[in-house]
């Protein structure tokens, strides 16, 4: 998908690689089909000027999100006249590259009707939101609660006398409040609130609201809406329209409650399924296990930018070689980049994967087999977590790994960050899913003597060997065995789990000691989601992967293994499974991947294909004409719109002429 100018400051850099290309952009992109439909649509929005990024982070908060509501508009019509099918679709909204109301309408209101709505609901609802003659929002979180769902405050009475729920926000922390799409653009809200049939308390379910009208968009009596405000960083999440929401006994019909999992007949009988009531968390789910993929597109942006600039820039020298260095030559520049670059590999393929074990998990429950939710709920909510922590994480050192240019918008880097950094926290607070993790795994270990763990848990049923056996690595090639490291990682995982579970176990099983213990617990969530990511990252690789590259799948694979090994070695220390000088074996080896890497290192990030339209950054172009562009860029700011700055005459100009202000002072 090149598009610089045809001048490839590059070439050398590519001329270097030792692996298929092509073949690498089509494993990345998921498969031949979703190669095509990627490369067509990321042209189709690079070539539309209505889709410009160009001046985004200078617009003022109400010309950006007019402006996003210009290009989600111009997007939905493009889909309805090129006929574009769902994937196409939804890769054209990607490659737009903003976020916007229509992430929450397809990608949580529509799942959670699937989800919780009964075949009727479904066929009232789905067709309506699939023409988008409604938009909707997910309108779960409040002032007061968001992780607490269960602790959400806003009611749905039913009164059987009209046969409506009453909804009402009773208190100012129920207000609705964080919803994207919900501030200025939908017009429908699934909403979240505790259900009352005859003065008893349900629990939490979810409940259709119209909130705007369809005909002027004007908020519905009683309906309090609006936007919440400015957030974080220059445009990055600011395309959005986070909103509040307040209802003043506003009456529904009773159809509106989604009714799959529970039913209020018209008498005011509450009637569950018995299917389990975690099914209301579904979209939820459904959003977490796309989060992966997510997390390797934004850190594969990041680590093309800085891949790229890494090997145009040029800083000092040395005697043995003519002219000054490129960067990327720097092993501590090597060691920082390196592994993230594999990481946004490790993800894609791990992503893959997650999409299979949520397409198993959906057909098991269409057959009423619920065995394997409590695992694929921990796999979302923990590989949710650290991919997101670790990619905003990865952003932030991109814009370091690219000096002072980095920290220029035009890198593309701050608003790369300023957009992903709320994964950390939407979707499930970061912390509060790998205590999700962790209660998993103790409940787990609590009956690993009668029932055989499965799936990504199945390593805790050789509980008893890993705790026993330490080790075996005596040098440096010895890493170099899947088996071997994929033993330390069940190994450190196991070990860190029984340890807090056996400490939790010796106590009076309070949650005052839980809460006591949860760093030890999350640090035990992490391992074992570590252990999840390198497995998977193996898995995929063993698994028909075109000899073209497997070489090079097999380096990275390596790179991210030994960069988790020796980034948490005070774990793998901790727990005597490895000993210091197997650790330094292991650094030694990473060193190894890096100058495997290193003749590579552009053409690996050219696989991810991303277009300079997508990328938006001077530094990390195609054609690597970095310093002409930021030159260039400079005169596109609005400050240089004159040569003399307005506000000279009324500001400038008397301070460099003091006598104008107090013409008598002494200095
Ligand atoms: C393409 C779309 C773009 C998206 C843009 C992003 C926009 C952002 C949207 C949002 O942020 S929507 C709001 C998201 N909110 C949250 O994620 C809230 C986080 N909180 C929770 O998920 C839960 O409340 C909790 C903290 C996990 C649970 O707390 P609690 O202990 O009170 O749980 P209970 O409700 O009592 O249930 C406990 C029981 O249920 C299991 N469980 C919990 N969650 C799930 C789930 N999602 N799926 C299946 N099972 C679940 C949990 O493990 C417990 O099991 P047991 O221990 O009882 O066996
Ligand atoms: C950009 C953005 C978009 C969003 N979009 C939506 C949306 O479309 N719909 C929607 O409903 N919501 C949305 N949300 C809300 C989001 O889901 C919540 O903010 C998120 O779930 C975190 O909940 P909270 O804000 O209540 O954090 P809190 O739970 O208040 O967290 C604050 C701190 O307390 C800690 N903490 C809390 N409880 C515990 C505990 N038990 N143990 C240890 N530590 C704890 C957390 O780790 C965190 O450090 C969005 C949020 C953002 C930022």
């Amino acid at each position: 998908m090149q598009d610089g100018n045809g001048l490839d400051h590059l070439a050398g850099e590519r001329a270097m690689a030792q692996f298929d290309l092509q073949a690498m952009k089509v494993y990345l992109a998921g498969g031949q089909r979703e190669y095509e439909i990627s490369t067509k649509m990321a042209q189709l929005v690079a070539n539309d000027p209505v889709f410009s990024k160009e001046d985004r982070v200078r617009l003022a908060r109400k010309d950006l999100y007019k402006n996003s509501l210009r290009k989600a508009g111009h997007a939905w019509k493009t889909i309805l006249e090129k006929g574009l099918s769902e994937v196409e679709g939804l890769k054209l909204r990607h490659f737009v590259d903003e976020p916007t109301y229509t992430d929450l309408h397809w990608g949580m209101f529509i799942p959670a009707i699937k989800g919780q709505g009964t075949e009727e609901q479904q066929h009232k609802w789905l067709p309506l939101a699939y023409k988008m003659a409604i938009i909707g929002c997910y309108a779960q979180t409040e002032l007061g609660h968001g992780s607490n769902v269960q602790g959400l405050e806003t009611t749905a009475t039913f009164d059987p006398t009209t046969d409506e729920f009453i909804m009402h926000s009773p208190t100012v922390t129920s207000t609705k409040w964080w919803p994207g799409g919900l501030g200025k653009a939908s017009t429908h809200a699934l909403v979240y609130a505790r259900l009352i049939t005859d003065k008893k308390d349900h629990g939490i379910h979810a409940f259709i609201a119209p909130i705007r009208s369809l005909e002027d968009h004007t908020p519905l009596p009683n309906v309090t809406v609006g936007d919440i405000g400015v957030k974080f960083g220059n445009g990055g999440y600011n395309t959005m329209d986070n909103g509040f929401l307040r209802f003043d006994h506003v009456r529904i019909p009773r159809e509106n409650m989604l009714m799959r999992l529970a039913t209020v007949t018209k008498d005011g009988k509450y009637v569950r399924s018995n299917k389990p009531r975690q099914l209301g968390y579904g979209a939820m789910v459904f959003v977490r296990q796309g989060i992966v993929i997510d997390a390797s597109i934004y850190l594969s942006r990041a680590v093309t930018i800085a891949v790229r600039y890494s090997a145009v820039r040029r800083q000092f020298g040395n005697k043995d070689e003519p002219g000054e260095l490129q960067v990327i030559q720097y092993r501590t520049q090597q060691s920082r980049l390196f592994p993230l670059l594999a990481t946004a590999y490790a993800y894609r393929a791990v992503g893959f994967w997650m999409k299979s074990l949520y397409a198993d998990v959906m057909k098991r429950l269409n057959d009423n087999d619920f065995s394997t939710l409590p695992e694929v709920h921990a796999c979302t909510a923990g590989l949710k977590s650290i991919t997101t922590s670790v990619t905003a994480d990865g952003i932030e050192e991109c814009r370091k790994l690219c000096g002072g240019h980095g920290f220029l918008c035009a890198s593309g880097l701050p608003e790369l960050y300023a957009a992903y950094v709320p994964a950390c926290t939407y979707e499930g607070d970061n912390t509060i899913l790998l205590l999700q993790v962790a209660r998993f795994l103790l409940k787990t270990l609590s009956q690993v003597s009668k029932v055989r763990p499965v799936g990504t848990a199945a390593y805790l049923g050789n509980i008893k060997q890993l705790s026993t056996q330490n080790c075996k690595v005596s040098q440096g090639h010895d890493w170099l065995n899947t088996s071997v490291l994929l033993e330390a990682f069940e190994a450190r995982s196991a070990r860190q789990a029984a340890a807090v579970a056996l400490r939790l176990a010796k106590g009076s099983g309070s949650e005052a000691e839980f809460q006591e213990n949860t760093p030890e617990l999350v640090e035990s969530a992490r391992a074992h989601c570590q252990l999840i990511l390198v497995s998977k990252f193996i898995e995929q690789l063993q698994t028909g992967t075109p000899e073209g590259i497997r070489k090079q799948l097999e380096v990275l694979c390596y790179t991210y293994a030994f960069s988790q090994l020796i980034d948490n070695a005070g774990d793998f220390l901790a727990t005597g499974y490895v000993t210091g000088n197997q650790i330094a074996l292991a650094k030694e080896e990473l060193k190894h991947m890096f100058d495997k890497i290193r003749p590579n290192a552009v053409a690996l990030v050219d696989a991810f294909d991303h277009t300079d339209d997508y990328l938006g950054s001077a530094l990390g172009r195609y054609d690597g004409d970095v310093y002409t562009h930021l030159y260039k860029g400079a005169f596109k700011e609005s400050l240089n719109d004159t040569v003399v700055v307005d506000g000279y005459e009324e500001y400038l100009k008397p301070v460099l002429t003091q006598n104008l202000w107090a013409p008598h002072s002494k200095l």
